[in-house]
Parts: C-alpha cells; sequence; structure tokens
C-alpha cells in the first residue's frame, strides 16, 4: 500500500489496544484514534471512523479484545458473561454489513468450542483470532484483486461507487483491489469515481487513494454516472457489498442500484468486488438484507453548512440491493461468480 499508516492496527498484547484512522477526517486530516475500551470501538464503527464491511468485521473482533480487558482473569464465568455482553453491544453498532456479524460469531463459537480454557488464555486465543480475521481479509483482497484484473484486460476506463478500498478492508480494499492489482500488472485504469453523497466516500476516500497510487482519477457527482456511460469514458463499473444474499442480490452504498441499471441500459458490465466474510447464505434474497437508515443531519448538513430549510423531511437510507440480474459478475477470492445464480453463489461461497 502506498506510505500511509494502517487502516486498522493492534498495538501491544493481550493488554494492547486498537489504533484506526479516523476516516471521518480525510482527506485533509490523517488522524489515527487509540481505541481502548468497546465503546470507543463502537463509536468508531456508528460514526464512520472506521467503515466498510471488512474493517467493521476486523475493527469489531480487536474491540472484542479490549472490551475483555476488565474481567478477572482467573474467573471465567464472569468472562463468559462480560463476553456476551460485549459482542451483543458490538452487534448494535451498525445494521447492513454482514462481516461484523460474521466476525462477531466466529469469535462466539471460539468461545464456546474453548469453555474449559481460563480466562486468561481465552484472551489470549480472542486476540489471535481476530489477527487471524485481519491477516485472512489482507490474502482475501489480495486474491479479488487478481481475479477482478483479470476482467479488465480491455477496459481503459472504470466506473466506482463509494469507497471499497484499503480503508474499507485490511490492507488492498475489494473493488480498488481490483485497480491495483491491474496498475501492478503494468494495466493503468482511468477511475471515475462518484463523489457518494451523502458523506462523500468516493471524494473524500477513493479519490485519496487513487491518486496515492498514482492512479488516474477523475471525480464526478453521483448524477453524472449516466453521462460518462453514455460517452464511453467507461466500460465496466465494479463496486464493493455489504451484503449479499444466496441469490446474489447485493447490498452495497446507496445509489448503488441506479449505477448498475444504468450500467444495464448502456450494455456495461456491473461487477461486486466481495470476499466471502460479505455472503449471507442465512436469506435467500436482497429482500432481507437490513437497510440502515441514517440521521438526517447527513443530508441536510452536508459540506459543513446547513443546505435544506429547518425541519425539512428527510429520508437517508445508507445502502441499497441490486438484485442479481444487474450483476454480470461476483468477484470473490475463490473466483469470479457469473452468472450470478444461487446455485453458483453456493458453490462458490457455501
Ligand atoms: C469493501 S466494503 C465497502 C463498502 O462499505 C461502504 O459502506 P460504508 O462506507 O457506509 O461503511 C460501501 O457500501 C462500500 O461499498
Amino acid at each position: 500500500m502506498a506510505n500511509r499508516p494502517e487502516t486498522i492496527e493492534w498495538i501491544g498484547d493481550t493488554d494492547g489496544y486498537l489504533c484506526l484512522i479516523d476516516q471521518t477526517l480525510l482527506p485533509v486530516e490523517l488522524t489515527r484514534i487509540d481505541c481502548r475500551d468497546a465503546e470507543t470501538v463502537w463509536e468508531a464503527i456508528k460514526m464512520l471512523r472506521v467503515r466498510g464491511a471488512p474493517a467493521i468485521g476486523i475493527a469489531a473482533s480487536y474491540g472484542v479484545v479490549v472490551g475483555m480487558q476488565t474481567v478477572d482473569d482467573s474467573d471465567r464465568a464472569a468472562f463468559d458473561d462480560r463476553f456476551a455482553e460485549v459482542a451483543d453491544y458490538l452487534a448494535t453498532s451498525r445494521p447492513t454489513a454482514v462481516n461484523l456479524f460474521w466476525a462477531l460469531d466466529r469469535l462466539r463459537k471460539l468461545v464456546a468450542d474453548n469453555s474449559s480454557l481460563s480466562a486468561a488464555d481465552m484472551r489470549a486465543k480472542l486476540l489471535d483470532e481476530a489477527k487471524a480475521i485481519h491477516a485472512e481479509d489482507r490474502e482475501m483482497c489480495h486474491s479479488i484483486g487478481r481475479f477482478g484484473a483479470g476482467l479488465l484486460e480491455n477496459v481503459s476506463g472504470v466506473l466506482t461507487h463509494c469507497n471499497a478500498g484499503g480503508l474499507a478492508t485490511a490492507e488492498y480494499g475489494t473493488a480498488l483491489s481490483v485497480f491495483f492489482t491491474a496498475q501492478d500488472q503494468g494495466h493503468n485504469l482511468h477511475v471515475f469515481v462518484d463523489e457518494t453523497r451523502p458523506l462523500l466516500q468516493g471524494a473524500r476516500l477513493t479519490a485519496w487513494e487513487l491518486m496515492q497510487r498514482d492512479i488516474k482519477a477523475t471525480l464526478i457527482c453521483d448524477s453524472m454516472a449516466a453521462q460518462v456511460m453514455r460517452e464511453g469514458k467507461v466500460q465496466a463499473v465494479v463496486t464493493g457489498a455489504d451484503r449479499i444474499a444466496a441469490n446474489g442480490d447485493s447490498a452495497n452504498k446507496i445509489g448503488t442500484y441506479s449505477i448498475a441499471v444504468l450500467a444495464k441500459a448502456h450494455g456495461i458490465p456491473f461487477y461486486i468486488a466481495a470476499p466471502s466474510s460479505t455472503f449471507d447464505l442465512a436469506i435467500d434474497s436482497g429482500d432481507e438484507i437490513p437497510i440502515e437508515q441514517r440521521a438526517a443531519i447527513e443530508i441536510t448538513n452536508g459540506f459543513g453548512k446547513q443546505t435544506a430549510p429547518d425541519g425539512v423531511e428527510v429520508y437517508n437510507p445508507a445502502f441499497d440491493v441490486t438484485p442479481a440480474k444487474y450483476i454480470a459478475a461476483i468477484i470473490t477470492e475463490n473466483g469470479v461468480i457469473d452468472p450470478v445464480t444461487k446455485e453458483n453463489v453456493v458453490a462458490m461461497i457455501g
């Protein structure tokens, strides 16, 4: 990755702490925050200081580790009670990205499978598992990049929405891993970056990541996506995802669904890039994906000033769901799901 601090870093041993880039301050300020308790991690996830489905899962895993630092290491019963409390608490931070629940459930299974260990040994085991989740995501993103770059060999211009880069994952990202890997292979793409209202993850984060890597990036308003497609500037769209149902319906940042429909209308392939930890095979379709509703102020007071009348009614869903029929393929660390059918999803992920 470019010369910048890790998005997420564990400092020390079992009694150490989590260090995060505060993404709400980017691109103007690169500041890291130290998280020494579960409440600080919860707030960081809720306020998108750390964000992006895989990054949320990784941060929550370390959040459990810091949350367990208050227990008496000689009392396993107290450990089990506190663990359940911390895991359930962190699960309330945001509802859509399944990686949060996937990571917490993985820790829940670890604790249940090791009921005979001491509290002290269990705390050490939790840290090891959080580090494993972190390291696995790093590898999954690189594999996604390799499979995805192969789809773009005859493409010069691509469009992406929101941020599915190193800031949303352990290191290389999902959608951006495809662009970074293409560059590593000598194929320099021109990336059109949707600013991604209302929180501007595209303008603030994706443009920043691409420029750090000297990848040509052109920032556009979300409303300009159809025009750049019509002008032939893009030949493919690649985004991330936050939760993918068994039939391939995919939840991603609000505005993704409209881009997928636009891509279909212009005969442009729309690809989702996501690790297996973003799939939720327990749900049959995107209709079952919980969509986070966020505060009105994110829309009425964007850009640091009031841009709407006092008291105006606001609708602010943070995600939408793209039906599988609009998705040309889903790029995973295990390979490319094409066509996107339940049979192929289960075969690749299940
Ligand atoms: C690689 S997952 C990135 C995914 O998460 C973003 O949502 P948020 O910024 O609200 O966490 C967006 O949906 C990205 O595609």
